[in-house]
């Protein structure tokens, strides 16, 4: 068994020696890349049927990535220029599908991260969705709505050559919201002088599907009752520390709050809030009013609710809870944060955001037998409604938002039970990382070798 185990490890170091050198300073894209073969790799020795065909080297390189710059004009008149991506990583099971990140920290690195994700995270759907990322490193913060309007009808204007219903599907993701989404697909429909769902996120009234901004939040939530119940534990009288205030932490804990959690902490780039009596309903809906219409700060929580404590520059890991979600970015719980919350006797951490853990940290929790629910498996509820969103723009007609929430649930489902298929490791313990990474593979290689050299 040594051997084995010596033998897989060092095919995983050569292949990711040979990730590096092909995608130089491209560190996001090296981290996701290398938690996916250290799960797939071994897999790959005991199943001889996937290990010719070169699948990694071309799973691991995307169909295609398209660069361009975006000119638009601020309120003062002065010309401002930013440059945006497309990485259409794999279509081999459904037309590209993914996000627009608009953020300052947004490269090609972190777009080919996410959009690698995206592939395997779009299959353990079932829906037939391919994989891809895009955005620019555009700030949406601090800009008017005129000036978000004129960025995105300037990116949508070459966005377009791209993308389509059966080609190309893009989303909402970081500082891509309701607004931003609304002003791209009312660009796309000038441009093309077509209504057709060629984006996801959109607006009741023009195509939008009920529950899709709630998704993610709500999938992340359903996924770890999945979790907890598979080992025996629930809901009951635990405690959440959730960090963000976007988009899918404000409906991660509007759904634990729902179900009873008490929900202890929140968080912006700017730091967190604590609220030892717990968020209720009535201050969640006075912060998505804060975050969401007045764009403003964390901070405003605690000079509105004087039971909590705002923390400048923290990140909420150190204080006590039961489960952590981290929602907010990539690589925001450190190693350091890992212990903080081993050492406060955390039962579960689910990713809500895209690789909001370090690999040291995902190994830490490992190594501690601390429940782990990868992103890929269980963030998926925001992109599994977005293809919701698709089937009903394809029929024509809109489900309720009970009838979407159901499938919603069902397809949570429908992921944990391949994550367990795919885990089951040793007694009964479940590795969901290399269950979520090996039942998306299998789904994107299978039809990869049909299609034969491609
Ligand atoms: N939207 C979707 O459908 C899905 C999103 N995700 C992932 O979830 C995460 C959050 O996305 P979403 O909620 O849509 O985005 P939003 O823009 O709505 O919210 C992002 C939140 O994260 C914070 N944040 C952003 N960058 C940083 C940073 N560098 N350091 C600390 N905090 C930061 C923001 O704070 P501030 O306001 O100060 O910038 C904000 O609170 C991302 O990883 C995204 O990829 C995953 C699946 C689906
Ligand atoms: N940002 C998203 C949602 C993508 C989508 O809905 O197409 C993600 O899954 O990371």
């Amino acid at each position: 068994m040594n051997n084995l185990i010596a033998h897989a490890n060092e095919k995983i170091e050569m292949f990711n020696q040979g990730i590096v050198e092909r995608n130089p300073a491209e560190y996001e894209f090296h981290q996701a890349v290398r938690e996916f073969t250290e799960s797939v790799i071994p897999f790959l020795m005991n199943h001889e049927k996937y290990s010719d065909g070169h699948i990694l080297e071309r799973m691991t390189e995307p169909d295609r990535i398209v660069i361009f710059r975006v000119c638009w004009e601020n309120d003062e008149g002065h010309i401002c220029c930013n440059r945006a991506w497309r990485v259409q990583f794999n279509n081999s099971i459904g037309p590209y599908k993914g996000g627009l990140r608009f953020h300052p920290n947004v490269s090609q690195g972190v777009l080919k991260f996410l959009g690698f994700e995206q592939v395997y995270k779009n299959a353990l759907t079932g829906l037939p969705m391919g994989g891809a990322k895009g955005g620019s490193n555009f700030d949406p913060k601090g800009k008017s709505d005129r000036e978000v309007m004129r960025f995105c009808q300037s990116l949508m204007t070459e966005l377009s050559r791209h993308i389509g219903e059966d080609t190309d599907i893009p989303a909402g993701d970081i500082g891509v919201g309701a607004r931003e989404i609304s002003y791209l697909f009312g660009q796309y429909k000038r441009l093309n002088n077509r209504f057709v769902g060629t984006l996801t996120g959109k607006g009741l009234s023009f195509g939008g599907s009920l529950i899709r901004a709630e998704a993610t939040g709500y999938g992340v939530v359903y996924f770890t009752q999945h979790v907890l119940h598979q080992h025996g534990q629930s809901f009951s009288d635990k405690t959440a520390v959730i960090s963000g205030s976007g988009n899918v932490a404000l409906f991660c804990a509007e759904k634990l709050i729902h179900l009873g959690v008490k929900v202890v902490t929140l968080s912006d780039s700017s730091g967190f809030i604590h609220d030892p009596d717990g968020i209720d309903l009535e201050k969640l809906h006075w912060l998505r009013e804060l975050k969401f219409n007045k764009r403003g700060r964390i901070s405003e929580y605690a000079q509105q609710f004087s039971t909590a404590k705002y923390y400048p520059d923290q990140r909420p890991w150190v204080i006590p809870g039961d489960m952590a979600f981290p929602c907010a970015t990539q690589n925001e719980l450190d190693l350091n944060d890992a212990k903080a919350l081993v050492s406060n006797h955390i039962l579960v951490v689910a990713e809500g955001a895209n690789m909001p853990c370090t690999l040291e940290a995902v190994r830490f929790f490992e190594e501690k037998e601390v429940l782990f629910a990868p992103a890929k498996a269980a963030n998926a509820g925001g992109v599994a409604v977005s293809g919701l969103e698709q089937s009903q723009n394809s029929q024509r007609f809109a489900w309720s938002r009970e009838e979407v929430d159901e499938r919603l649930q069902q397809i949570m489902a429908h992921i944990h039970k391949q994550c367990v298929e795919y885990g089951k490791g040793e007694g009964d313990t479940i590795n969901y990382v290399n269950g979520a990474n090996i039942g998306g593979f299998v789904k994107v290689a299978e039809a990869m070798l049909a299609y034969g050299i491609a």
